[in-house]
């Protein structure tokens, strides 16, 4: 369930197209992605139990529920000694066992010991522990090779964490580690933040589900398999809506489909083509729009907005423009919708050109690059000389997008840049 929607403010929409010089209108690609996090809404939360809990984005703090340890344990095989009696050399006789599981209720006296064990509780009156190494055993007594200090070997209770303590804070991505954390701290079932709901529409008289075999030019749908992979690896429940034609009945007749979604991404029919028809139809359902087209390339035609509060991502159906699209604009979007923190920027990284870069017009671009380390221990990223946007096979190549800013003149290989590393 939705928890709130909100509308986007209204001054983005009927956004002038073009820009006081007559060029074409482009918004910038830091402002169209903070436009696109800046009125979404959380989604709702739900209890899984520690089993399911892995990958999910934790929606309270979650508190211990006893210490850890919970009680002072031995850290090594041996004894239990009073340290004030235990000099090398020193005999102590054994006065009980107490394995792990299984305390002993006696209390140590000087010139006494107690065999316990890894995690065994320490005994009262015993603040230190000897290793069975470090002892002579004979019969019913020990002789120490090695003095003992205090608290040796000595787990303190609550040392790990202590009861009460906040394990893990809202927002955070739960991993195994996080998950061993909670069931430590006593923890059967977590809250976490519902997966939102995502639906995939791919638009496009052409598009094929793979496999099909008619008609003989029919395209593959690879962008809504390759964005429901990216997205359901980041956490969300996505739908692959059946591919809409292009046309204003079959368009609607699939908008109409939509009301239970968290978030609808579409992909295709954004530009300004004829059968471009995604914009126009969504509008006619009542799409609030937030913005249409940035200085991104690939992914210019990327149309923002809302349908009756559901936030739409209107991708451009060149489907490397679709990928890079949902990395840089509909993950973080995703990761906001189920309360995780999302920076106002990019997580990138520097990296040297490997390659000369000719010098960049008004669209920010993301070049699709290899990474290799050179000799000297440094990443360097080296674009591939076709970026076209219908290339799938360069993309599977790739491990990194060199970003360019709009108008960066152009660079020698050896310069320094900045790269996003691709999933
Ligand atoms: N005159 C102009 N033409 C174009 C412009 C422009 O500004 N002026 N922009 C170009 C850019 S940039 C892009 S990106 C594309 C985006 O166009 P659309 O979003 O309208 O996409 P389509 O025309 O529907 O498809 C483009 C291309 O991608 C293939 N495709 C579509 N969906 C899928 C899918 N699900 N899986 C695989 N491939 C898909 C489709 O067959 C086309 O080949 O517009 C440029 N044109
Ligand atoms: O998004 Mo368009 O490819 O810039 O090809």
């Amino acid at each position: 369930m939705r928890i709130q929607r909100q509308k986007v403010k209204l001054s983005y929409i009927n956004m002038a197209q073009r820009t006081p010089k007559g060029d074409e209108f482009m918004l910038d690609v830091a402002t169209a992605r903070s436009r696109i996090l800046e009125n979404l809404p959380l989604c709702g939360q739900e209890t899984v139990a520690l089993t399911a809990a892995c990958g999910r984005t934790l929606a309270q703090d979650v508190h211990a529920r006893r210490a850890n340890p919970p009680v002072c344990v031995s850290a090594m095989d041996g004894y239990a000694v009073q340290s004030a009696d235990a000099q090398q050399g020193a005999t102590l006789r054994i006065i009980d066992e107490a394995p792990a599981g299984r305390p002993s209720t006696r209390t140590l006296q000087p010139g006494e010991c107690i065999r316990l064990y890894t995690g065994s509780q320490i005994p009262n009156g015993a603040d230190a522990v000897v290793i069975q190494e470090n002892t002579l055993l004979a019969g019913q007594q020990i002789t120490l090779t090695q003095p003992a200090t205090t608290g040796q070997f000595i787990r303190k209770q609550g040392q790990d964490f202590a009861e009460g303590a906040v394990l893990l804070t809202a927002g955070r991505r739960l991993g195994p580690r996080d998950i061993g954390l909670a069931a430590a701290g006593g923890l059967v079932w977590l809250p976490v933040f519902r997966r939102p709901r995502v639906g995939i529409l791919a638009t496009g008289n052409e598009i094929l589900l793979p496999g099909d075999t008619a008609p003989p030019d029919g395209i593959f749908n690879s962008a809504s398999f390759m964005l429901s992979a990216l997205l359901e690896q980041e956490g969300a429940q996505t739908v692959i809506l059946p591919v809409a034609r292009d046309n204003a009945t079959s368009l609607s007749n699939a908008f109409a489909q939509t009301h239970d979604l968290d978030m609808l991404v579409t992909i295709g029919g954004a530009s300004v083509g004829t059968y471009d028809l995604v914009r126009p139809t969504l509008e006619k359902a009542g799409l609030i729009q937030n913005f249409w087209k940035i200085a991104m390339r690939p992914g210019k035609p990327l149309m923002s907005g809302t349908l009756n509060g559901m936030p739409v991502l209107g991708l451009p159906g060149n489907p490397v423009a679709a990928l890079v699209c949902c990395l840089v604009f509909v993950v973080p979007a995703l990761h906001k919708l189920m309360g995780r923190p999302v920076s106002d920027s990019l997580e990138t990284q520097t990296a040297l050109l490997g390659a000369d870069v000719k010098e960049n017009d008004q669209r920010q671009d993301f070049l699709r690059a290899t990474l290799q380390t050179n000799a000297e221990g440094h990443l360097v990223a080296t674009p591939f000389a076709r970026q076209d946007s219908a290339q799938l096979n360069i993309l599977a190549q790739s491990q990194a997008l060199i970003i360019r800013a709009p108008h960066a003149g152009a660079e020698k290989a050896g310069a320094p840049c900045r790269i996003l590393r691709l999933p």
